[in-house]
């Protein structure tokens, strides 16, 4: 670990200046959560409106009927969010990090860690947003904050436990240190792909859950496809080496159970409105949209079996109804039960 990513580490641990690129809902929600864990913050929106909304104490389009305590300065100008800054947080979408760093990097502190906490694999190259951060910004240490967490919840202060993962254990440790506060319990993990995969696909398959409820397919039948598509999920982390233990934890098991049975979660709406054949555009960000194709097209090429994954993927698209995505899994080769 460099110096500059452990400074002031350690018990009695003093505020850090942290950097929040993204003014979305999660971004924001952070903001509040490193707010109370002792931190300045300094959080980057892209959009003048948001900047100027933060600064009344507010976010009402990310986070309505939340108020943004007076402590978080928002900017729109990145050099200002970035100097000084001995953490970042990227909270960006997924499909837009590379954009994010690319903006970043000429205002980048040289050594300081990157906390990557969108949840997505990049559409067009299949990248984990990892090999994103150490293509763009190869002198900065990566970790990866995950796990069962709506921003609303966490804007709140209500009870939450996630996962800080870096393949340096230390950092991780530190970063989790940091982070928590009372209502936020930060567990440390070196295992940063397993904790990266397994945010990225729940999404996919929140998306498959809302589709099977608006559908009216049942509670069996939701239970079925959490149950199996819970063994793609692991199927596609070991493939890219995540460890299986990581993904029965917090980012994994822990955000399939959150994101696969409440409509608050974006992704279930988005599958929801799919299942009931509602119009899908104008909703809020479905990660589970771009990050299916790219499992989907990942599974294909390393000869996963993932059929639940290809059929979000195939009904997304347009290519299969959902009724078709029924038929085709429902009559599949019957065979023994593998949950590997
Ligand atoms: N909302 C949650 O409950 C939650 C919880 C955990 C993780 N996440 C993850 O956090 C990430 C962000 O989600 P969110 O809820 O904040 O989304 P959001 O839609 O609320 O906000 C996204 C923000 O990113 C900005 N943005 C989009 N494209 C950009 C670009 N190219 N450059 C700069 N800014 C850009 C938008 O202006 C907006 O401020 C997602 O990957 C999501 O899965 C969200
Ligand atoms: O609203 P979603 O579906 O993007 O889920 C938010 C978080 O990922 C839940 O952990």
């Amino acid at each position: 670990m460099t110096d500059r990513a452990m400074k002031g580490g350690g018990p009695g641990k003093s505020g850090w200046h942290v950097a929040v690129l993204g003014g979305g809902a999660w971004g924001t929600a952070l903001a509040l959560a490193m707010l109370r864990a002792g931190h300045t913050v300094r959080l980057f929106a892209r959009d003048p409106e948001t900047v100027a909304a933060i600064g009344r104490g507010e976010n009402p389009r990310y986070l309505p009927g939340i108020a943004i305590a007076p402590g978080i300065k928002a900017t729109s100008d990145m050099e200002a969010a970035l100097t000084g800054a001995d953490c970042v947080l990227t909270v960006t979408p997924a499909q837009a990090l590379r954009a994010t760093l690319a903006a970043a990097r000429d205002h980048m502190p040289a050594g300081i860690p990157l906390v990557l906490c969108a949840k997505g694999i990049e559409r067009d190259t299949g990248a984990l947003l990892s090999a994103i951060a150490a293509e763009i910004l190869p002198p900065n240490p990566v970790a990866a904050l995950s796990g069962p967490s709506f921003a609303s919840d966490v804007a709140r202060g209500l009870p939450t436990a996630v996962v800080v993962a870096a393949g340096d254990e230390a950092l991780a440790a530190n970063l989790a240190a940091r982070f928590s506060a009372e209502n936020l319990r930060c567990y440390s993990s070196d295992d940063l792909i397993g904790v990266e995969i397994g945010g990225a696909l729940k999404n996919v398959f929140a998306i498959a859950a809302g589709a099977v409820t608006g559908a009216g397919l049942g509670a069996s039948a939701q239970a079925a496809m959490v149950t199996r598509g819970f063994v793609e999920l692991r199927r596609i982390g070991a493939a890219f080496g995540a460890r299986p233990e990581t993904l029965m934890g917090l980012s994994g098991l822990g955000d399939l159970l959150l994101t696969c049975s409440s409509a608050q979660s974006r992704n279930f709406a988005y599958g929801l409105a799919l299942g009931q054949g509602k119009a899908l555009s104008g909703l809020p960000l479905a990660e589970g949209v771009p990050t299916a194709a790219i499992a989907a097209r990942i599974a294909a090429e390393r000869e996963i079996d993932a059929p639940i994954i290809a059929a979000v993927a195939a009904i997304l698209d347009g290519t299969i109804t959902i009724g078709q995505a029924v038929t085709a899994l429902m009559t599949r080769p019957l065979k023994t039960e593998t949950n590997d």
